[in-house]
């Protein structure tokens, strides 16, 4: 279980660029399904999985994993508890190492290893195994520069590079935004597969209301750094939530401009 309390975080403090996201913000994330972030641009969004990945210090407050205070540790040591996929399909993977290579960094992550030991001590047989589940035909490609693959093959080697030692928690920031609506879709249903078959903690970042509402359980939506809606996402239809995004969220942000 995810347990933030009390965080606070203000970006420039005490310069005319002072911006606070998070005051005293606290939340608790169910364990084992998959939560959605929903929000208008700037609310927060990505600040909130950075702050939890460690990829940004927050000013105090405290985040709880499983029982580990991971606010206090550097962002490598919470990348052996956090998974993360990012909009960006060339993040996530090296693209100029193959896809045996890239699953076999995976294996490696939170140990030290040499890059020759890496290749010799690879377990080829459960990587195919695993390539296999995605059914994107990624088994056959095993020496391919991951470059080489379109941007879904990417995403879902990145899903799966995320999640081959299982996470205690995987953050999922728009991971299919930049992909075509169809490839969207297919990693949606990939992503939702895997996050239930291993009971997988996840977090997952969307502007696409209807998928929040259709692959996860609950659905938070931020704005201005504040939880304006929190809802089982079985409790609510897909008119109602984009209702209340154009009329609490949208009007809100008239109202500032
Ligand atoms: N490292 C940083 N330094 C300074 N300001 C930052 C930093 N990261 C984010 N911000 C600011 O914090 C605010 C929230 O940004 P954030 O990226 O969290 O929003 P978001 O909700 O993820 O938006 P989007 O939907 O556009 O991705 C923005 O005003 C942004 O400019």
């Amino acid at each position: 279980m995810l347990k933030i309390e009390n965080l606070n975080k203000t970006f420039y403090p005490g310069t005319p660029e002072e911006h606070r996201i998070f005051k005293d913000f606290s939340l608790e994330i169910e364990a084992n399904v998959c939560t959605t972030i929903l929000g208008p641009n700037g609310c927060g969004k990505s600040t909130l999985f950075n702050l939890i990945s460690g990829s940004i210090e927050s000013d105090s407050g405290s985040i709880n994993l499983n029982g580990n205070e991971i606010n206090k540790l550097p962002e490598e040591k919470r990348a052996s508890y956090i998974g993360k996929v990012n909009q960006d399909p060339s993040k996530g993977v090296s693209p100029s190492l193959n896809i045996l290579e890239n699953m076999s960094i995976a294996l490696k992550k939170g140990e030290k290893f040499t890059f020759k030991k890496l290749i010799k001590n690879n377990n080829v047989n459960m990587i195919v195994e695993k390539l296999k589940e995605l059914d994107l035909g990624l088994e056959d490609k095993l020496t391919t520069q991951v470059k080489f693959l379109s941007g879904g093959q990417r995403q879902s080697l990145s899903l799966l590079m995320s999640t081959i030692k299982r996470p205690d928690l995987l953050l999922l920031d728009e991971h299919t935004a930049a992909l075509d609506p169809k490839t969207s879709k297919l990693i949606m249903d990939k992503t939702v597969d895997l996050i239930n078959r291993e009971k997988i903690t996840t977090l997952m970042i969307t502007h696409n209301l209807r998928h929040a509402i259709q692959y996860s359980k609950r659905i938070i939506m931020l704005n201005k750094g504040e939880i304006v809606l929190d809802v089982q996402s079985e409790d609510i239809t897909e008119d109602e939530l984009t209702k209340f995004y154009n009329e609490r969220i949208l009007e809100s942000l008239k109202l500032v401009s």
